[in-house]
């Protein structure tokens, strides 16, 4: 919000943005200062009382918002103390506060569902959904629809009009034509506080703004105002939001790579791209580069495969016309941009090409010396394997500087990570390009070192290898999983290795094993069950049973399995780990990712810790409002982690053994996020 007008004589207020944009909201880079003091927090409910309710909406002249582009958050809040709001078509407006782990602070659990409804109030502000300002005009959150040429005059005559009596002068906060009677409200509400548990089940914060709503709904808005700056003030203070926080900006700083961004590079345009491959990967892939609107060169080996790849990128944009994310039109727009291709003959146009083929050296180490040949010289070649090293790839061409990884994660067109992998040789060029690229089509990007797993798979290595390890010494496959699920993961361990199949797990298993031998868990478990023709859900069993569809239920019948694994192993069960928490299980799971996380950092494969918080949120879905991987790790204590896997190392293997970047941390007592001065240079 970046403007007040005031009218001839000030009898108005006119509140407008600047550059098509009303407000993103309230400046969440000084909430970091009131978290560590540097800035006194107001007292509660200045702004929300006092000054927007007492001063701007109990104002003796009408004040009226114009409202473009974005309205979020405090934006819309203060729009909403108004006494009315003009809006373009096409503004977003919304509440996305619980995003933040807070509640809208500024009178907005009291103003919105007065304007709009208990219902579509609860909907925008518990899902964090704004709307266009279309729908804001229907459900009654504006009050008229104008373009952004008439925007500002009409919100002047509207002011004026008010000023005359020829507009009602409306305060939001007193009306109640909108709310349902309360035994309706109840219900809702009722409704509401049970999906929250259902959808979030460790966050406290959804539920608190529901008994805001509430407060004000049965005691009245003031009551509501007060209940909501208290509630406000102390979920400011709150770990999650302090760590939804740390996600906000870590996100947004994946971007910035030291000796790629930092050297005043432009990103060069690629406006044609080639996807080698219209396997589940390639076929992903090319899904996600059409939506974005880039044409792409689908290239395969026949008739046969080229046209099946074409039917999966068919099917991942039916289903979202199914799911009502894709209007018919845009189907077909998006599918015209696939070009199928057998040969090379058109590739002297790309600018961009993403090989996705087997995980076949010898197939890729040709495939890339083809398109050497055949890609102009400054179309930069990708490759999205997740095993092979980068270097091997390109061994048989010289365009090192322009071969990089893009590793995305399956589904390609769904899931938000892009590992960029650059070996010592690849351009910053093609990083910055890359990174562009990433942000179009709406990833979210990390850089990483070339090495096993780069960055999210070989942190991530040890979450089921430990597992493995604990059910050998006698602990349960299903406690283990509901564990890690109550912690806030989509699935444990050994769900997820049913999802990815046992196949993969084995490959990558070996390429572990012939890499880092040492704190590899050689768990029979996995290998005995496949012998079984069990190989995770597509066989329909694994370590769960998948009767209908992919309903997993636990069978008894891996007891066998289990057996007979643990005997291979020649361990007995351990009674101590018969009495583990969840809290206990977690960590015996959790710190062994942490300790691979350092020595990726430590390796220099990632740039900083907090890269490492967005790769295991949004490449392995931990949950975010813990803060990423590190940060939680960082809230336990590296003294603490370290003694914990020392202790296990001495009772159950090397598995465990500590690294030294963590033993180091432990030692001084310094964060894990800290860059340590024995931090190897980046191998970026
Ligand atoms: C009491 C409460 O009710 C008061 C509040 O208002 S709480 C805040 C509510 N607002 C939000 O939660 C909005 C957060 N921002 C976003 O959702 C997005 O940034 C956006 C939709 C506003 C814009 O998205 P996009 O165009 O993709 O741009 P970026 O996200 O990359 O942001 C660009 C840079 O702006 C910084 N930034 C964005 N919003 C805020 C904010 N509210 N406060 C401080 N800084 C913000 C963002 O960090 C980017 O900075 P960078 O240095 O360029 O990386």
């Amino acid at each position: 919000m970046k403007k007040l007008f005031r009218g001839r004589m000030s009898k108005l207020l006119l509140l407008q943005g600047k550059g098509g944009k009303f407000s993103g909201g309230f400046d969440i880079s000084s909430f970091g200062d009131l978290h560590s003091g540097k800035i006194e927090q107001p007292k509660v409910g200045y702004i929300s009382i006092d000054i927007l309710t007492e001063l701007l909406e109990g104002a003796t002249k009408p004040s009226v918002a114009a409202i473009d582009g974005l309205c979020l958050g405090g934006g819309l809040e203060v729009s909403m103390a108004c006494h009315a709001r003009i809006s373009t078509p096409t503004a977003q407006l919304g509440l996305p506060e619980l995003q933040l782990g807070i509640i809208p602070g500024f009178g907005g659990t009291q103003r919105l569902p007065r304007l709009v409804g208990l219902t579509k109030s609860l909907e925008m502000i518990l899902l964090s959904k704004p709307i266009k300002g279309e729908e804001a005009h229907q459900v009654g959150l504006v009050d008229s629809i104008v373009s952004p040429n008439d925007l500002v005059n009409t919100a002047r005559r509207w002011a004026l009009d008010i000023c005359e009596l020829r507009k009602p002068w409306i305060k939001s906060l007193y009306k109640t034509d909108k709310l349902e009677p309360l035994g309706e409200a109840r219900e809702i509400l009722k409704f509401a506080r049970a999906q929250a548990r259902k959808q979030a089940a460790n966050l406290e914060h959804p539920l608190v703004c529901i008994d805001v709503i509430e407060e004000g709904i049965i005691s009245g808005p003031q009551a509501g105002l007060w209940k909501e700056a208290n509630a406000f003030q102390s979920l400011l203070f709150s770990d999650t939001c302090k760590s939804l926080l740390h996600v906000f900006f870590s996100q947004r700083a994946t971007s910035k790579v030291p000796g790629a961004t930092d050297l005043g590079l432009m990103p060069r345009k690629i406006t044609k791209v080639a996807i080698l491959g219209g396997g589940l990967m390639g076929s992903g892939i090319a899904t996600a580069m059409i939506l974005s609107n880039y044409p792409v060169l689908l290239k395969e080996v026949n008739e046969k495969f080229l046209n099946a790849g074409i039917d999966r990128i068919k099917a991942n944009l039916q289903s979202r016309v199914r799911k009502g994310k894709m209007t018919e039109e845009r189907y077909e727009k998006a599918l015209s941009l696939v070009t199928g291709a057998l040969g090379y003959e058109k590739f002297k146009e790309v600018d961009l090409v993403i090989e996705a083929v087997i995980e076949n050296v010898k197939l890729k180490q040709q495939i890339f010396a083809d398109l050497e040949k055949y890609c102009p010289s400054h179309c930069i070649l990708a490759t999205n394997t997740s095993t092979i090293d980068l270097n091997l790839i390109g061994e048989k061409t010289k365009s090192q500087d322009r071969i990089v990884g893009a590793h995305f994660f399956s589904p390609a067109h769904v899931m938000p990570l892009l590992e960029i992998v650059r070996t010592q040789h690849t351009s910053a060029q093609v990083v910055v390009d890359l990174l562009d690229v990433g942000k179009r089509i709406k990833k979210t990007p990390i850089v990483v070192g070339n090495c096993t797993g780069f960055a999210v798979n070989r942190m991530f290595f040890p979450y089921t290898q430990s597992a493995l390890l604990f059910v050998d010494y006698g602990m349960d496959v299903y406690k283990i999983d509901r564990a890690c699920t109550k912690f806030g993961m989509p699935m444990g361990p050994f769900r997820l290795a049913d999802l990815v199949g046992f196949g993969v797990a084995v490959a990558t298993g070996m390429q572990y094993l012939e890499n880092f031998p040492e704190r590899v868990y050689k768990s029979m478990l996995i290998p005995i069950m496949m012998e079984d023709k069990r190989a995770g859900e597509a066989s329909r069993k694994g370590f769960y049973k998948y009767e209908d569809k992919r309903k997993a239920t636990p069978d008894p019948e891996i007891m066998t399995y289990i057996q007979k694994s643990r005997s291979m192993a020649g361990v007995t069960p351990d009674a101590e780990l018969m009495k583990l928490s969840d809290k206990d299980i977690v960590e015996m799971v959790f710190f062994p990712v942490i300790n691979e996380a350092c020595r990726v950092l430590d390796e220099g494969i990632a740039v900083k810790a907090s890269d490492l918080d967005i790769a295991s949120i949004f490449g392995m879905g931990f949950p975010p409002y813990r803060g990423g991987v590190m940060l939680w790790g960082d809230s336990i204590g590296a003294k603490y982690i370290h003694g914990k896997l020392q202790e296990w190392a001495k009772r159950y293997g090397s598995f465990f053994e500590p690294c030294s970047y963590l033993a180091e941390r432990a030692a001084k007592g310094i964060p894990l996020s800290a860059p340590a001065a024995s931090q190897v240079k980046s191998r970026l």
